[in-house]
């Protein structure tokens, strides 16, 4: 062997002793989050704090050095260090005493949390001035009082104390998973986008509102229609017009000849005082063209689909549009609060020239929005129907069963589908349809409409969905959305463990995670079910939603340990103040999970063997 390839394997067999070693690490910590629907202050103000794991760790890094108080204060700089540190006086600031001892109670900290994670891992969580953190962090021999005084001289404090507060962050949460429905009724999906873009390490199972997003701005016209309905129905036609860059002007126009304000379809605002009654009846008047606009294509669409078994959804067929009568299982309803004005009862299904035109300039406004392009890119690069992560199977709605726990199948292109082979086609088809945005009406386009109402889609999962009647039919009897056999079987041990073998997982340790039905904590519903092995973290972090769950929001950790559940109380969560929670106990890990034992080490596993290789390769 020549001498460099000696110091090339020197090199290589320490690299090969670091992974070795890396994999013998206790696992780092998941943190599990789902329908934040649009909620990203509530989001990232549970993400700073670890869901309250830092005000923990403070306490016992801390316990019988700090006081209440000052562990308080501690949690809200790391929490919130931009904040934080405006409210702290200049002049207090400004002394080396303050620096100092908040930068040590930082360095102090990120030490303690530290201990299960490598040194390079450590550094690459700081954002800047790794040199300054190497040294605070790891020397052994350099002068504290030297680096206090150049981080005072070239004023970097503030940057330090920052990153340091980040570092914190990012080191209670090694792996973020969002279970689902990042999209609607809240204000600000697409700034939690652009925070997970940012984020060290996150992935997402798409939720049904997630895809119709994703169809939307990949060709489905009935999906572009449904978000902008719920848009206006939520008050929040702002995220399309400032957020995405959508011109929105052609349909605000067109609302306001063909319709008037109309009581089924007043906007659910937050806070009705800041919003006025031209937006209000703005809202209200889009809402309603948007949604005869979906309703028309949607019905075109079932009828070309015949596969999707769909029929019964054939609205405008069991209408009397002269009586305003509609028959629905056998009995008649008067339809009230209507605004059929751009149908024409021969041909109900049929868009008008004008609603033709405005469907072209929005489909032509959404492809050429460069952020919701970029959006629905990261949750194509980030996503998928379901991920099976360090033996859990995390998926937004369910599976569907038959009544008997079987597996319910549904014949899609010639292929009869069931269980993991159904969730798989959807994917493929996801994809399909992403990757071909000008096909409007082809077969993957129609299937993300479908999964977001379909009866057999494992992101929605119930046998229809009432948009319509919800509108116009009084009698509440006809928007009962019957669930899927899933929702009630996943109460059984033994149907949740069939499940897992489907997807291959192991019977012990192994649970499934599912978002999408907002848990009723406030009736005593429990989200642990199947004797632990699934949880429901759909905990209403949507604020539509609170008065369902009365709470505001589940986060599920899980270390090397086992889970816990960390249930968010109402009211405080809204604050940068720490959070009131709950926390119970889901599992207790039989042994204490290591690298070696995750998802992660299969990715280490494959490093380590093309390094023994390139061994071999030069040792010869
Ligand atoms: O609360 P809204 O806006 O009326 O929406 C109700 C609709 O939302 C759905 O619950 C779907 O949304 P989720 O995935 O958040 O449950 C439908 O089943 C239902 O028809
Ligand atoms: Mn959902």
């Amino acid at each position: 062997m020549n001498s460099d390839n000696k110091i090339s394997v020197r090199y290589l067999t320490e690299e090969l002793a670091h992974l070795k070693a890396s994999l013998e690490l206790p696992k780092g910590t998941e943190y599990f989050m789902s329908d934040l629907h649009g909620e990203y202050h509530h989001f990232s103000t549970v993400i700073r704090s670890g869901a309250g794991t830092i005000k923990e760790k403070i306490h016992y890094c801390f316990f019988n050095q700090l006081d209440e108080k000052a562990q308080t204060d501690l949690e809200s700089l790391i929490i919130n260090p931009e904040t934080f540190l405006e409210s702290v006086s200049k002049e207090e600031k400004a002394t080396e005493d303050w620096i100092d001892l908040t930068i040590d109670r930082l360095v102090s900290l990120t030490k303690f949390l530290s201990g299960k994670y490598s040194k390079e891992k450590i550094i690459s969580l700081a954002s800047e001035h790794t040199d300054i953190i190497d040294e605070l962090l790891f020397s052994t021999s350099g002068d504290p009082k030297k680096i206090s005084k150049r981080i005072t001289r070239e004023k970097l404090a503030d940057e330090l104390i920052i990153t340091l507060s980040q570092m914190i962050q990012k080191l209670t949460i090694d792996h973020l998973h969002i279970i689902g429905d990042i999209y609607d009724r809240g204000p600000a999906p697409d700034k939690i986008i652009d925070f997970l873009q940012n984020y060290h390490s996150v992935d997402i199972q798409w939720g049904n509102h997630d895809i119709t997003w994703m169809g939307a701005a990949r060709g489905s016209n009935i999906c572009l229609m449904n978000i902008i309905r719920i848009c206006a129905r939520y008050g929040h036609l702002n995220i399309l017009e400032k957020a995405y860059d959508i011109n929105l002007n052609p349909l605000y126009h067109f609302a306001f000849v063909y319709y008037k304000d109309n009581p089924a379809f007043v906007p659910k605002t937050e806070d009705d005082a800041t919003v006025s009654p031209h937006q209000k009846s703005l809202m209200n008047r889009v809402q309603q063209a948007a949604a005869m606009i979906q309703f028309k294509l949607e019905h075109q669409l079932i009828k070309r689909r015949p596969e999707f078994k769909m029929n019964h959804r054939l609205l405008f067929n069991n209408i009397d549009f002269d009586q305003l009568l509609m028959e629905k299982n056998g009995k008649v309803y008067s339809l009230e609060n209507t605004c059929f004005q751009t149908i024409c009862s021969k041909h109900p299904d049929v868009l008008t020239t004008e609603e033709l035109e405005l469907v072209a300039m929005l489909r032509l406004s959404f492809d050429q929005s460069e952020k919701l392009q970029e959006h629905v890119q990261f949750l194509l690069d980030k996503g998928s129907m379901y991920l099976c992560y360090n033996d859990n199977l995390l998926l937004h709605g369910c599976l569907p069963l038959n009544p008997d726990g079987s597996f319910q199948s549904i014949t899609l292109q010639g292929e009869k589908l069931s269980g993991k082979s159904l969730i798989d086609f959807y994917e493929k088809q996801v994809r399909l349809c992403c990757a071909h945005p000008k096909k409007e009406t082809d077969f993957s386009t129609d299937m993300l409409w479908y999964l977001w109402v379909g009866e057999f889609s494992s992101l929605f999962g119930k046998k229809e969905m009432t948009t319509f009647e919800r509108y116009f039919i009084a009698d509440k009897g006809t928007h009962y959305e019957e669930k899927n056999a899933y929702y009630q079987l996943r109460n059984n041990q033994s149907v949740c463990e069939n499940i897992l073998k489907e997807f291959n997982l192991p019977k012990d340790d192994a649970h499934i995670i599912n978002g999408h039905t907002p848990i009723k904590e406030v009736k005593g519903e429990n989200p642990i079910k199947g004797n632990g092995k699934l949880i429901v973290i759909d905990g209403g972090f949507s604020k539509a939603y609170q008065k369902t769950t009365g709470i505001s929001g589940y986060t599920l950790i899980s270390n090397s340990f086992g889970m816990q559940l960390v249930t968010h109380q109402k009211g405080v969560v809204h604050s940068n103040k720490p959070q009131a929670l709950i926390r119970r106990l889901v599992d207790r890990a039989s042994r204490r999970k290591l690298i070696k034992d995750t998802t992660e080490a299969e990715k280490l596993n494959h490093q380590i063997k093309k390094i023994k290789q390139q061994i071999v390769t030069l040792e010869q």
